[in-house]
């Protein structure tokens, strides 16, 4: 006992210390020794750890009733991460800033409250509402199933937050068991908001797949479509509803993907094994399961008829309150709770010094520390602009001096971080009006040349530039709509930040050995108070992806695969009698911007060039420009092959076999000039066809352009094709388009069919009849994308192939898109299954489950290639239908 009493009490001193520190002590001092190592968070003390995420620790945390030290005031959970684990713009900010903005715009008594959100200069700390009754799979774990009463009471809850959050414009996009959380009292607090998104309308779409594997819709993993965001929040519903009262998650039984590791197969088995049930669910709960639980989100109830079913009537009341009610609740609660808190602050507020002097010396050294560049991260993604700050044009001279000013005076109101997130807003209003001037400007100007003469070509082509830049504005601009409304949150918090004259926010010691931010999935399993459950995966998100083994690409083939969604989801906007217009976005693709050969212009696809007979893509022009064009090159011969020649622009064209430049072919193919140099068109002649894409950097106009070319001759293997592709000419324009689509993106249409892929490598002959298509695509593997392209320009043969390819993927993508614009489901769609009853499985498996169930999905249609029937079906003759339309309204230009 002594030695572990010396080891305990040794603070490297003689034998005096080690003497006084066996003394017995008073229970004063040992009370003030408490005191002393108390933890501190600003104004909270911090005790245990309550849980662990992707973030860090959930410490509980607790503030002192001010009259009586000793008693708790009020307890907290406090969501602690580390600022130097945070990367500027990465998706860990990204989902901080969201949540922590969506939470302060919702007010329900089941979404966790956010009590406010304290920084210093190691940590951020969310302060949330404590969920004391811990979390609900564990609370489902311990009573293997819920009872149809506690199940259907808590399952009202869960609709009443999901309603009340869609009713703000807002959904959830991971709801699962984890992210449930239960109050004193048994009830359901809905947590963990980082996904959360905001749609505008209520027929808003959204691109973004997420949503852990087990509990995210089907169309989110199976369709690259937009998706109707709160139906797949609904269907979340629904696996938690099954859970509740089954005590498993349904469709967790396929013997050959027990795990449910395998996230294709598991989708494969969800959309092809009806629903079954266990015998002790009644017919009503199964009912509304069925109804949650369909795989087409059109026939899914929405919020209001889950609301509306017979299961749920008993609380018909709790339902009924709508979310302006739960506001003005709110706010009278909030209103009545303010005379004690305005006495408090007024009392605090009057004696900084007091205040601040409750606090050793060490918390005031620690004094609130803005890391701006925090704060000054670039404008992220589109996608994310809702529920972030972003990066202001300056913090002003102003800003800095008054947070030197104001640091004595420990008044948040005053504090850095006010000031710092008030630079931040101002400057985007500022650039948002700076915006919306310009936008002006340009839109005078599209009308003055709207009014020019006819002939004047070349001012109208200028004109026609200036439209596309105002389209491309208008696309700014609502996005600034978006983000005013999330600056106007972040107003809001602003002020209520400043309501709290707490400024010595300080977190003496929270713990040595923090490591939160580096786990991986297989980490978080192996702490004591973590998850037994993976880091959540969002496309993007690198973090999350280490365990999505049969699918983890390189990031070369994951941002083209993004890529090809977008374009193809531009595609789909498209109205098939205006001229289309592709832009693809370089971030997406991943490619530099100065240097990767891209589809560019708004002209870049163009439907009014003659009809042409069919004939392979064999050879591409790509011009480089300025200081990146060796990194140009080297990504072009990457995904060309080195078979190129560079030479300067402006000093000579190569010609081909006939003797023809490129420009030749331009000016005789009537091809719209280029606007700012930047086109991309297809030469051909009756044996040479090549095509070109250019690149020109804004930053280096003056910088030499260069040229690389690549001329095959195809006649021999023309009329093959000829002969295979009977009755499908006229295509030229289309394959065009994805020729340079697939040299530039490198299109990732994949599929691990070996058999095939060996089949096409041998034979190198085309198979170009629509229903061969898939069979193209299925050649396409992930793992020899990358070698594949270069080998495949060196010869003839490789490039024929590689025609092949791109015309197959060509005719399928042709193909998808025609079938989403139709609202008629496919014949034999099998995603579209009826539902069924009768598996009883008792096994209560929520438990393992865990360990998967938090993985964000990637979009897997293209991934899904291990199993043929995920692969969209098709129709043999859309193709050609679609073809058909082309070549007609080709013929009538
Ligand atoms: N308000 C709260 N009250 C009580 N415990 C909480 C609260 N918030 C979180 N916890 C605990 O902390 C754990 C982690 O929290 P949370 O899931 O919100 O963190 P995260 O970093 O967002 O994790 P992830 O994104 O991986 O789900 C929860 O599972 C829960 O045990």
């Amino acid at each position: 006992m002594s030695s572990i009493s010396n080891r305990h009490t040794y603070y490297g001193g003689g034998s005096n210390t080690q003497h006084t520190t066996n003394m017995v002590r008073s229970p004063s001092d040992r009370l003030s020794k408490l005191k002393r190592k108390q933890i501190t968070f600003g104004p909270y003390y911090i005790g245990s750890t309550l849980g662990e995420g992707e973030f860090g620790k959930v410490k509980l945390g607790w503030t002192r009733n001010p009259t009586s030290n000793q008693e708790v005031s009020k307890q907290v959970a406090i969501k602690l991460i580390r600022r130097d684990k945070i990367v500027k713009n990465s998706e860990k900010e990204i989902k901080i800033f969201r949540e922590i903005n969506a939470l302060k715009h919702l007010t329900h008594p089941n979404i966790v409250k956010l009590e406010e959100v304290l920084q210093n200069s190691k940590y951020i700390g969310i302060v949330l509402e404590y969920a004391s009754g811990g979390e609900f799979y564990r609370y489902i774990q311990r009573k293997r199933r819920l009872k149809e009463t506690a199940g259907c009471r808590l399952f009202t809850q869960l609709v009443s937050g999901v309603n009340y959050m869609h009713s703000k414009g807002l959904v959830h996009r991971d709801l699962k068991l984890e992210n449930l959380l239960l109050d004193k009292h048994e009830n359901l607090v809905i947590t963990d908001f980082g996904f959360v998104n905001e749609f505008l309308k209520d027929n808003d779409l959204m691109k973004t797949s997420c949503g852990s594997p087990c509990y995210a819709a089907p169309e989110l993993v199976i369709s690259t479509k937009p998706y109707e965001a709160r139906k797949a929040d609904i269907w979340s519903c629904g696996i938690i509803l099954y859970a509740m009262l089954a005590g498993y998650l349904p469709w967790d039984d396929d013997p050959q993907n027990p795990e449910g590791d395998d996230i294709a197969r598991l989708y494969y088995f969800i959309t092809r094994t009806s629903l079954k049930f266990p015998e002790y669910i009644s017919p009503i709960p199964r009912d509304l399961l069925r109804r949650l639980l369909v795989s087409d989100p059109r026939k899914r109830l929405n919020i209001r008829q889950i609301q509306q079913h017979e299961w749920l009537r008993p609380h018909s009341e709790f339902l009924s309150i709508t979310p302006e009610d739960w506001d003005n609740k709110m706010k009278t609660e909030v209103a009545l709770s303010n005379p004690q808190q305005n006495n408090e602050k007024l009392n605090k507020a009057s004696s900084v010094e007091s205040s601040t002097s409750k606090y050793s010396n060490s918390d005031k050294r620690d004094t609130l520390i803005i890391d701006t560049a925090m704060l000054l991260s670039p404008v992220p993604p589109q996608e994310y602009q809702s529920y972030i700050i972003t990066k202001p044009s300056s913090v002003n001279e102003d800003t800095s001096s008054s947070t030197q000013k104001n640091k004595k005076m420990h008044s948040r109101s005053n504090s850095a971080a006010s000031i710092a997130l008030q630079a931040v807003v101002d400057a985007e209003l500022e650039a948002s009006q700076r915006n919306q001037d310009h936008i002006n400007t340009v839109k005078n100007e599209v009308n003055r040349n709207e009014n020019m003469n006819t002939k004047e070509k070349r001012s109208n082509n200028n004109s026609d530039n200036k439209k596309q830049e105002y389209i491309n504005l208008q696309q700014v601009s609502r996005n600034d709509t978006m983000q005013d409304r999330s600056m106007g949150i972040r107003a809001e918090f602003i002020r209520s930040a400043g309501n709290n004259e707490r400024e010595d926010i300080q977190l003496k010691k929270v713990e040595t050995n923090y490591n939160g931010e580096n786990s991986t999935r297989g980490s978080h399993n192996s702490g004591k108070h973590r998850k037994p459950r993976p880091t959540s995966y969002h496309p993007g998100s690198s973090s999350g992806r280490t365990n999505l083994s049969p699918y983890d690409f390189n990031t070369f083939n994951t941002n083209t695969e993004s890529s090809t969604k977008k374009v193809i989801s531009q595609l789909e906007t498209l109205q098939f009698d205006s001229t289309p217009s592709l832009i693809v976005d370089t971030e997406a693709t991943g490619m530099p911007v100065n240097s990767s050969p891209k589809i560019l212009s708004q002209r870049s696809f163009s439907m009014s060039k003659p009809s042409l007979d069919l004939q392979s893509v064999t050879a591409d022009l790509i011009k480089f420009q300025g200081e990146n064009d060796s990194a140009a090159k080297s990504i072009h011969e990457h995904v060309m092959g080195t078979n190129w020649q560079y030479v300067p622009h402006s000093i000579s064209s190569p010609k081909n076999s006939l003797g023809r430049t490129p420009e030749e072919y331009d000016s005789s193919l009537q091809h719209p000039p280029s606007s700012g140099g930047k086109y991309e068109t297809v030469l051909t002649d009756s044996n040479t066809s090549y095509n070109s894409i250019t690149q020109e950097s804004e930053k280096s106009k003056t910088s030499p352009m260069y040229e690389a070319y690549m001329f095959t001759d195809v006649s021999t293997q023309r009329d093959k094709i000829k002969e295979e592709k009977k009755g499908s000419k006229k295509r030229f324009s289309i394959l065009s388009f994805y020729s340079s689509y697939n040299n530039n993106s490198k299109t990732s249409f994949d599929s691990s069919d070996t058999k095939s892929r060996a089949d096409h490598s041998s034979i190198g002959s085309p198979q170009l009849t629509p229903g061969h298509a898939t069979q193209g695509r299925a050649d396409l593997s992930v793992r020899d994308r990358n070698t594949r392209m270069p080998s495949m320009t060196n010869n003839t043969n490789n490039s024929h192939l590689k025609n092949e390819r791109i015309i197959s993927q060509a005719e399928s993508d042709i193909e998808d898109v025609y079938r989403r614009r139709s609202s008629k489901p496919i014949k034999n769609d099998k995603r579209y299954s009826s539902i069924e009853i009768g598996r009883d499985n008792t096994a209560n498996k929520i438990g393992t489950r865990n360990k998967r169930a938090s993985m964000m999905v990637p979009n897997l249609q293209e991934h899904n290639t291990n199993i043929p029937e995920l692969r969209p079906q098709r129709e043999q003759s859309t193709a050609k239908k679609v073809i058909d339309f082309f070549k007609r309204r080709s013929m009538r230009l």
